[in-house]
């Protein structure tokens, strides 16, 4: 390991942590690129920089507690700029060994330095570590740089019991007694973090359609704060719009009521967030660069995935139809949206309501980009295409459910917001496009048997008449 950036320990020495990650650097080099919300996939882990360590429960005790961000070094991705490496956030635990049900946790067994003998391991499983955390949100703890924030107006009651979510995710999350969610963001980087940003501005405005942050936990380090987790109230017995359309499907039901309250609900969240964070206009040079990023974006695609390159010419003038309008003098509204939409990101309640979630926006893009005014129709584009996802993951393909659900949620969305989002079709396509060229990367890269799903998109996008968005 190369010297700590910055090491913080309640007790002031670095001598144990410095012990500590010379030890875990070879466990972490194996066990890091294993992991589902690991970003950095397909190139080898070759070292680590820390930028923050923190004893949260000493070594001595029946279990040793550390959170740790550190940086992870890498190759970087061909033909991209140097890049010092992404920076996660890990809890380790430390016992003498792991009982059975923590078996899934194990990180390995350290050989040598103070901790010579005894198991490190991912503490989220372990519910004794897990509640350290939400008991330290309670108090509003300071541990060495670790900030631990709460909302003073919700009550946090003692004793609630952990257990780790183990859905595929690209964060970790953990439920506190069916009355918390708490969501430890993985990859970090500094600076006001949107998953945080929105929910409180939202909260604010009174919007019902989002749960409220209750606390969250900040890393301070070196002038820069790292936003680092974020509890909210667990929506109990909720579904998430995925599974519930893929029920559908499965059953040959319709979604349209569905669609249409996902369509409402989505409007509700815009409207408060034009009236809680700034609005602007797009003139035409902002268009041109939306433009060129949409342009860079499918260059990127294709070289990363050459299947996508018959269909780049069809998929490029869904972007350069924009130029066309700008030049003509349109403008557009941009506000903060939720960034990267999907039946995923939507609960239903056992009540029938419909919540939001995960506002961190497209993981892969750079914060500064997550946080700007974008046009609404971005959002929505996000839902047509997980309708389309849906009724492409279904056997047979089901395309007139999915035309069908668009349709409505288009209608929804209208009811409240008081204008059709197909009433700017060309707009529309071009995000839906960019979204589909998004989709083809990630597939590739997370799970390539999904890869036909998005490109039978890519194919309906770069064929069929620009002027019918559904
Ligand atoms: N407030 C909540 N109530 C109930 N379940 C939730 C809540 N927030 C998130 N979840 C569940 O946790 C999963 C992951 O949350 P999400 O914020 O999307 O994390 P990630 O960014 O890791 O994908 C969701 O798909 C949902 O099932
Ligand atoms: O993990 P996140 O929720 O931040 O989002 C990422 O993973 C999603 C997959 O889990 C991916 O969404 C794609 O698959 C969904 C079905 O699993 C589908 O509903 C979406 O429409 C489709 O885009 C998302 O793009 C990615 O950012």
């Amino acid at each position: 390991m190369t010297p700590m950036a910055e090491t913080v320990t309640p007790s002031g020495t670095t001598t144990a942590t410095g012990h500590l990650l010379a030890s875990l650097d070879p466990l972490l080099r194996e066990w890091l690129p294993r992991q589902r919300w690991f970003a950095g996939k397909g190139r080898p882990v070759t070292g680590f920089t820390p930028v923050a360590v923190t004893e949260l429960l000493p070594p001595d005790g029946r279990i040793g507690l550390y959170h740790l961000l550190l940086r992870v070094h890498q190759p970087p991705v061909l033909g991209a700029p140097p890049h010092p490496g992404d920076c996660y956030q890990l809890l380790i635990g430390v016992r003498e060994a792991l009982p059975p049900r923590l078996a899934p946790a194990l990180i390995g067994h350290v050989t040598d330095g103070p901790l010579a003998g005894r198991t490190v391991y991912e503490a989220l499983y372990d519910s004794r570590p897990a509640e350290v955390l939400l008991e330290a949100l309670r108090t509003r703890a300071r541990v060495g740089g670790l900030r631990f924030e709460r909302d003073a107006e919700q009550e946090i009651r003692e004793g609630l019991v952990a257990r780790l979510m183990t859905a595929e995710q690209s964060n970790s999350s953990i439920v506190y007694g069916d009355t918390f969610i708490l969501k430890l963001l993985r990859r970090v980087v500094p600076g006001v973090n949107p998953d945080l940003e929105i929910p409180l501005a939202l909260a604010r405005e009174g919007c019902p359609r989002v749960p409220a942050p209750t606390a969250w936990l900040h890393a301070d380090v070196d002038a820069e704060s790292y936003v680092l987790a974020v509890l909210q109230p667990f929506v109990n017995g909720a579904s998430d719009g995925w599974e519930l359309a893929l029920r559908e499907l499965a059953k040959g039901e319709d979604f349209v009521a569905e669609a249409r309250a996902l369509g409402r609900a989505t409007a509700e969240v815009h409207t408060a967030l034009a009236r809680a964070l700034p609005t602007v206009t797009l003139g035409q040079a902002q268009l041109r660069s939306l433009v060129d990023g949409m342009l860079e974006r499918l260059e990127a695609a294709v070289q990363a995935v050459p299947v996508l390159r018959p269909y780049e010419q069809g998929l490029r003038s869904a972007f350069t139809a924009l130029d066309d309008l700008a030049a003509e003098g349109r403008t557009w509204t941009a506000q903060r949206i939720h960034g990267d939409l999907h039946l995923g990101q939507c609960l239903r309640s056992p009540s029938g309501q419909w919540s939001l979630i995960d506002f961190e926006g497209e993981p892969s893009r750079p914060l500064a980009e997550r946080r700007m005014p974008q046009p609404l129709v971005r959002d929505i584009a996000g839902m047509l295409r997980s309708f389309d996802y849906a009724a492409h993951s279904a056997s047979p393909p089901a395309p007139e459910w999915a035309h069908r659900c668009r349709a409505a949620y288009c209608s929804g969305y209208a009811e409240v917001a008081g204008r059709d989002p197909r009433t700017d079709p060309v707009m529309l396509r071009a995000y839906e496009t960019d979204k589909a060229v998004y989709e083809v990367v990630y597939e590739a890269r997370h799970r390539p048997d999904w890869l036909p799903v998005p490109l039978s998109a890519i194919h309906r996008l770069a064929t069929s008449d620009p002027s019918d968005p559904t």
